[in-house]
């Protein structure tokens, strides 16, 4: 499912109407999907607020409110702004609603079960003030239940910011396709549940628009997930390779085992002399394997069929770790660089980017923390998340996976996904090693490295659905089995048909 900007959803309907579909009729398709939004929101015959603006967000409200009288609720309708300033669509669409139209004020909200906010959508351009911003608070006082139209009013749908303040909804139904600040945190939270509806905007239009966002979900890397063959057997199912850390050693463990559990042939772990015997009471099918420094990890990669390489989780952000990632990113391997292997190469950055432009299949998975101290130029950036990842993908010629309850992967010619399904208890100590598991996991069964990172984001969010509360990162290995047994049932089920 692609995620549109409010450009591009601006090109589709100017598509769609130079094919002849006047603005007109897609408004009125938008106003019933409102009313029928709204209709399941309410008891019969209940009392609905429609706020309205002057913008054709206004118009849709507009719409849904003759709708809904005609259906037979009681309908008030606000506006916030002039009516004789309206745009033309919504003029229109106001002229057939021979009601009253009222100045908001509290006591008008009161006694509504339902408020519909047409305030703003699509056309937010600054931040929200005045006698808008007056009426975002009643809304969110309000003991009403809330439906956003497109989005609620504030919320800025191409990056998920809140302008100014913004309504607090229940539900939103948008068009079309949903927009990035549907996904994208704080939009996420004030959108409530989120519905789509189809207005008559034919798909093709996303051709001539080449939106480059997602929403990560199987049918977006689906077609190139690993799936293991009747011939196949271990040797062709690929091989990690895994550097442990000497002091946290279980960041490495969570690893491994993450990346068997993936579908990976055989992982090695490559241990330090002083805690090798740790790892190895602690691993079973894992192959441990003393690695002595840089010198070890290198004898390691002489078996060039250990085809993808991961570094960072447990390592210590230090010069050595800096030397591990770097002989990794030279050994032309896939490379997934976590944790302190990014943090060590904070103070030079550009030397990471350079070698991962050689490379060409690397992965680097920071959270906000890491980001800010590898990506420095982007620290403090007012640009969303989305493009800040986009751009760091860019700046380092490598996929980025900035985590979060709204993790982008973004790759650097410019594609991003950005995930919606992991629940908040997956914040947890460790669950990043064993992402940073599935991913190399992942890589070593040949997936190209922007499906891998957005494949292990959906597969880590899905897994700790699984779960549930109380997850803690040693659950989440164990947890992928249901997760890969759906994603092998619907492989299946596409070479079926
Ligand atoms: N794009 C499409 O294909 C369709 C769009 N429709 C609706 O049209 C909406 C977009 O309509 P518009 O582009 O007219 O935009 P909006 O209705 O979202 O708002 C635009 C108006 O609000 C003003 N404005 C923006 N920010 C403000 C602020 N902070 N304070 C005060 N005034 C502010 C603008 O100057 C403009 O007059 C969509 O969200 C959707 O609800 C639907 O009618 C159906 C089809
Ligand atoms: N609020 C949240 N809701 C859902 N997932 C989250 C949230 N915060 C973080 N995560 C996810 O939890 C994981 C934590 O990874 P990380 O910060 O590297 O922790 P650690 O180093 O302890 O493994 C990431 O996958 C991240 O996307
Ligand atoms: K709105």
């Amino acid at each position: 499912m692609e995620l549109l900007t409010t450009e591009e959803m601006n090109r589709a309907d100017a598509l769609t109407a130079a094919s002849g579909r006047p603005v007109g009729e897609l408004m009125l398709a938008a106003g019933q999907a409102v009313r029928d939004s709204a209709v399941d929101m309410l008891p019969d015959g209940a009392c609905v607020y429609v706020l309205c603006g002057t913008g054709n967000n206004g118009g849709d409200g507009f719409v849904a409110a003759r709708l809904l009288q005609e259906s037979g609720y009681r309908v008030r309708v606000g506006i916030v702004g002039d009516r004789g300033s309206m745009r033309p669509d919504a003029a229109a669409a106001a002229a057939l609603w021979h009601g009253p139209v009222e100045r908001v004020s509290a006591d008008r909200l009161e006694g509504a079960s339902l408020i519909v906010d047409a305030l703003f959508g699509a056309g937010l351009a600054r931040d929200v003030q005045g006698a808008a911003l007056e009426a975002v608070r009643l809304v969110n006082r309000s003991t009403a239940r809330v439906l956003a139209v497109d989005v609620p009013s504030g919320v800025d749908g191409t990056t998920g910011e809140v302008r100014g303040e913004a309504v607090q909804a229940d539900a939103t139904i948008t068009f079309f396709r949903l927009k990035p600040g549907h996904v994208l945190l704080p939009g996420r939270e004030l959108c409530g549940r989120v519905r789509l509806a189809q207005i008559g905007i034919e798909p093709g239009v996303l051709d001539a628009i080449g939106s480059r966002a997602w929403l990560n979900r199987p049918s977006l890397w689906g077609s190139c997930f690993p799936v293991p063959g009747a011939g196949g057997h271990k040797y062709s199912r690929g091989h990690a390779l895994i550097a442990g850390g000497s002091t946290m050693t279980g960041a490495a463990r969570l690893a491994a085992r993450a990346a068997l559990r993936t579908g990976a042939g055989l992982v090695t772990l490559g241990a330090p002399p002083a805690v090798l015997p740790i790892y190895q009471a602690a691993l079973e099918a894992v192959i441990v394997l003393p690695m002595d420094g840089r010198g070890g990890f290198a004898d390691l990669l002489l078996d060039d069929r250990r085809n993808a390489v991961l570094v960072g989780p447990g390592a210590g952000a230090d010069f050595a770790t800096r030397e591990l990632a770097w002989l990794a990113l030279e050994s032309s391997r896939s490379v997934v660089l976590d944790a302190d292997a990014l943090t060590s190469f904070a103070d030079e950055p550009e030397h990471l980017f350079s070698r991962n432009k050689q490379n060409g299949n690397v992965v680097l998975t920071p959270h906000e923390g890491e980001f800010n101290r590898v990506f420095r130029g982007l620290r403090g950036s007012s640009r969303s998340k989305l493009e800040r990842a986009r751009a760091a993908a860019e700046a380092s010629g490598s996929v980025v996976l900035l985590k979060g309850a709204d993790t982008v992967i973004a790759a650097p010619d410019g594609r991003a996904a950005i995930s919606d399904n992991a629940p908040p208890w997956l914040a947890t100590a460790g669950s990043g090693d064993v992402l940073a598991g599935i991913i190399t996991g992942l890589l070593a069964q040949g997936m190209p490295a922007f499906e891998a990172a957005a494949a292990a984001a959906w597969m880590h969010g899905e897994a700790a659905r699984e779960i549930g509360p109380g997850l803690i990162a040693e659950d989440l290995p164990d947890a992928l089995r249901p997760v890969l047994a759906r994603l092998y049932g619907a492989a299946a089920r596409a070479q079926s048909t």
